[in-house]
């Protein structure tokens, strides 16, 4: 059994699309990034990575390398899941919690849950809980400059 925890940080601004949990979230701003930024996403490849002791995801998609410019985060995680996969690991639950003043995420959360329950092969939908809180307006997250998002993972043989 192994754990392993993730957290990223993208910036909000105009003119991108705000992607989380590869769900497109209607809103006036988006996710600044190399890739297509999905905060969420990112917490999770890193919490799957720490656990199986292979680095972070700057380690294995550079943002130098323009292979990852504009990349589906959920490509990402299919490729740290096969890492996983091929380590014998298969998922025992992930439990990750989005930090957005804005937009509101709950109604796209069992969205979210879907799409990460697929990628990581979920046996069983109550394997992967996806939460969202404001900062009560404070820091860089409540003045809505950007979102936050943290996860942990177990991993079983
Ligand atoms: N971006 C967000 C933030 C929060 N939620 C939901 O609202 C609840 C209350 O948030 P507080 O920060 O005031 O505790 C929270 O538990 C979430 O269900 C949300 O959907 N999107
Ligand atoms: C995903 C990568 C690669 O495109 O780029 P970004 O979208 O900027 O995301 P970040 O969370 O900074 O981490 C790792 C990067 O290498």
């Amino acid at each position: 059994m192994r754990i392993g925890q993730g957290f990223d940080v993208h910036q909000l601004v105009e003119g991108r699309p705000c992607i989380i949990g590869g769900i497109t979230i209607p809103y006036e701003k988006g996710l600044l990034g190399h890739s297509d930024a999905d905060v969420l996403l990112h917490a999770i490849s890193d919490a799957i990575l720490g656990a199986i002791g292979e680095g972070d995801i700057g380690r294995h998609f550079p943002d130098t390398d323009p292979a990852f410019k504009g990349a589906d985060s959920v490509v990402l995680l299919e490729h740290v899941w096969k890492l996983a996969k091929e380590r014998g690991y298969r998922l025992g639950n992930v439990d990750a919690t989005i930090i957005a003043q804005a937009p509101k995420m709950a109604p796209y959360i069992p969205q979210m849950c879907e799409v990460i329950a697929r990628v990581l092969e979920a046996e069983d939908a109550s394997q992967v809980n996806v939460k969202a809180t404001t900062s009560e307006k404070l820091g860089f997250t409540g003045r809505g400059e950007g979102i936050a998002a943290q996860a942990v993972c177990l991993l079983v043989k």
